[in-house]
């Protein structure tokens, strides 16, 4: 793996879980964007209200950075909904490659509704869907299914890095010895 990679999509559509999963597979750092919103922004997705571009501008700035400074390797769960955020964070880090967990608004919001204890509220996955503009081919990225297990996402999403596996990639624990 010689680029970072953006696991990208709408709140509740596994981005956390799937990105943690790859980043341990590929043996690589893992971060989650959700950790930094500065807290303004919990605050105001928290009382229902959506983020709009200006809230996203400064933590777009961060996670840009992070990317920048995992170039030769780290995962990133972010939802970067729009072409334009991908956009910024290209320019820090040009050989991002994005993820998109992509499913049904039926799919994400039963997940979204039996998650415990989270602070997006189940109210703004419309305004994410609203919000969300998917990869275009001129974009490095791929699109996948989350209707299917982690393991299953992780698997496809390994098997497409364009650098494939490296040497370093731990193989999946049913295959272990
Ligand atoms: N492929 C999957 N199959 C079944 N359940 C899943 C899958 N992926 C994620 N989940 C579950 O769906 C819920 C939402 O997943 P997760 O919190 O990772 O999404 P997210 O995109 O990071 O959300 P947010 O951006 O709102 O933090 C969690 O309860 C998680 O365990
Ligand atoms: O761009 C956004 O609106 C935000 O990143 C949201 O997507 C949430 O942070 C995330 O989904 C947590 O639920």
């Amino acid at each position: 793996m010689r680029s970072p990679v953006v696991v990208m999509g709408v709140s509740g559509s596994g981005k956390s879980t799937v990105g943690a999963a790859l980043a341990q597979r590929l043996r690589v750092p893992f971060a989650d964007a959700d950790d930094f919103h500065p807290a303004e922004n919990i605050a105001k997705m928290s009382a229902g209200q959506p983020l709009d571009d200006n809230d996203r501008g400064p933590w777009l700035e961060s996670i840009g950075a992070w990317l920048a400074d995992h170039g030769t390797g780290g995962v990133m769960s972010c939802s970067a909904l729009k072409r334009d955020y991908r956009d910024r964070l290209r320019e820090h880090a040009p050989t991002t490659l994005f993820a998109h967990l992509a499913g049904s608004v039926d799919v994400i919001s039963r997940r979204q509704a039996s998650r415990p204890g989270h602070f997006m509220p189940p109210a703004l996955l419309a305004s994410q869907f609203e919000t969300l503009e998917p990869l275009t081919a001129d974009e490095n990225g791929l699109t996948v299914d989350v209707d299917q297990s982690v393991d299953a996402i992780v698997d496809e999403l390994v098997a497409s890095l364009p650098d494939g596996p490296s040497p370093h990639d731990s193989t999946p624990a049913t295959e272990e010895k």
